[in-house]
This record gives C-alpha cells, structure tokens and sequence, in this order.
C-alpha cells in the first residue's frame, strides 16, 4: 500500500512547491519510490498554447521524478486566482471524485507520495451546493500533513491560527518545516521555539533562502513514513 503526505502552508506562495520539492529529493536518497501529486494548480503559464503545471514541473526536475508532469495534476486553470474562482471563469468545475480516483490511481505508482495544496488549508477549490475546501480534500483522501510556513515576522498567527483550524477539523499535523529561515536570526529563532511551545507540533526542519537541500533528520523523515 502506498503511503504520502500532504503538503499544505499558511497561505499561497509561501514555499509549498519549493519545500515539496526537496522533501521528494530527500526521500528518493532515502531509497523511497517517491511520487508527486498536485489536485488543483492555478496560475498556470502558457507556452505555446499549452498550459505548463509549472508546480509539478518543478518537483519533478529537482526531484528527478521522471513522469509527464501533465499527469500528476487533476485541474489545471490559467486564471491566477483561487481555485473556486477560476474554476468558474474558465467553466472547469472540480469534482471531489475525480480528485480521489486520480490520486488512488497515481499512487499505485509510488511507494510514497508528496501531495501539494493549493493556498493554505482553507482555500476553496469550490463554492456552492458541493463546496469543496482544501481540507475536505485532505480529508478525503485520509493524508496527514505538513505545514510549511514562512520563518519571517508574521508567522506565528498564521501558523497558529493553521494548526488550530486543522484540530478542529480532526486533521493531524505531523510537522512544520519552516522555510527561508536565517540560522543567525533571532526573530527566527525565537519564531521557531514559539511556535513549537504554543502548538505543540515539531519544526521538523528549516529551509534556507535558495537552499538545494533540505537538512531532516532520518530518524524524522523515517518516522514520518513509518508511521502513515
Ligand atoms: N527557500 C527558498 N529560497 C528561495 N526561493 C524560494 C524559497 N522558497 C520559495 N521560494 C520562491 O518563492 C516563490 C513561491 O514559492 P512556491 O512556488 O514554492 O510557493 P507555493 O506555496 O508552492 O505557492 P502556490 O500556493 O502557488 O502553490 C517561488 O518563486 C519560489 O521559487
Ligand atoms: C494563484 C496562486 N498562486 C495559487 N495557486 C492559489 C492561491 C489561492 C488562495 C486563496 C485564498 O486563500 O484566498
Ligand atoms: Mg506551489
């Protein structure tokens, strides 16, 4: 049985795909069959007519996972706005089932998968009579998380006010990595063992600015696959 992750942040454009990417390289050094799969990617840049899921694209180069990135997406929108929005604009709605059953299908392919968000954890992928948010998903497809979070001044309402919502919704996070973090920073630092103290959930590892590796200690990552 495959096994994964889901990769969520405080926000849109906080590291995600970066962190996502290096977490897949990691777990291939690991000896791990480690796939990539992305449910919902707007923004999409077009070159020449078609529509690049720039996301997977970019795991997939620094994670050496050779698939047609094409295939790891289920919804590709242009519109650079949340999921709802440009699923409307471009008349594509998001199916719940679709997103499971491409998701059981891709996983077949892989020991472990890294599954990323779009936004944050509330972001919605539809809004009426079949509202789909990003945490229904993770719930639907019965993944635990990870939260990527900024290390700058801000974080700790962000990412509080995450992990809060995830506990209400019976999500469970397994760690935090926070990303573009200064070693020498003391704002980081103290950001680092508040959030820690106040959430009770692990900083399992901290991603330097332009990092091409992500320092995690085997035992976490180990334990992190072990135990899904
Ligand atoms: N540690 C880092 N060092 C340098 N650049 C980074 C780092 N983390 C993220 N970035 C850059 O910041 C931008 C946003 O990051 P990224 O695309 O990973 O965000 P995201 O959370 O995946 O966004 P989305 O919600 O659109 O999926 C990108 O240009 C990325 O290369
Ligand atoms: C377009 C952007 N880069 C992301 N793909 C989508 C971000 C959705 C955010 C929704 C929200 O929280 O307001
Ligand atoms: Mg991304």
């Amino acid at each position: 049985m495959s096994k994964g992750i889901f990769v969520t942040g405080t926000g849109t454009d906080v590291g995600k795909t970066f962190v996502t990417a290096l977490i897949t390289r990691k777990l291939w050094k690991h000896g791990l069959n480690a796939g990539y799969y992305k449910p919902v990617l707007s923004g999409a840049q077009r070159k020449n007519g078609k529509l690049i899921p720039g996301d997977a694209d970019y795991v997939c180069k620094i994670s050496g996972l050779e698939k047609d990135p094409n295939s790891l997406v289920s919804y590709i929108y242009e519109t650079a706005v949340s999921p709802h929005l440009a699923s409307k604009i471009e008349q594509k709605p998001i199916e719940m089932q679709k997103i499971i059953s491409d998701f059981e299908k891709i996983k077949e392919g892989f020991d472990y998968i890294t599954v990323e968000g779009s936004g944050g954890i509330v972001c919605p992928l539809r809004i009426d009579d079949q509202t789909i948010m990003l945490s229904d998903v993770i719930k639907a497809l019965s993944l635990d998380v990870i939260l990527v979070a900024p290390a700058a001044l801000g974080t700790i309402n962000s990412t509080v006010l995450t992990v809060e919502y995830a506990k209400q919704n019976e999500i469970s996070i397994k760690g935090i990595i926070f990303n573009c973090y200064e070693r020498d920073n003391f704002l980081h630092k103290d950001n680092k063992r508040q959030i820690a103290y106040i959430t009770g959930i692990p900083i399992i590892a901290c991603v330097d600015s332009n990092a091409n590796d992500m320092e995690i200690d085997a035992e976490i990552l180990e334990k992190l696959y072990r135990e899904i």
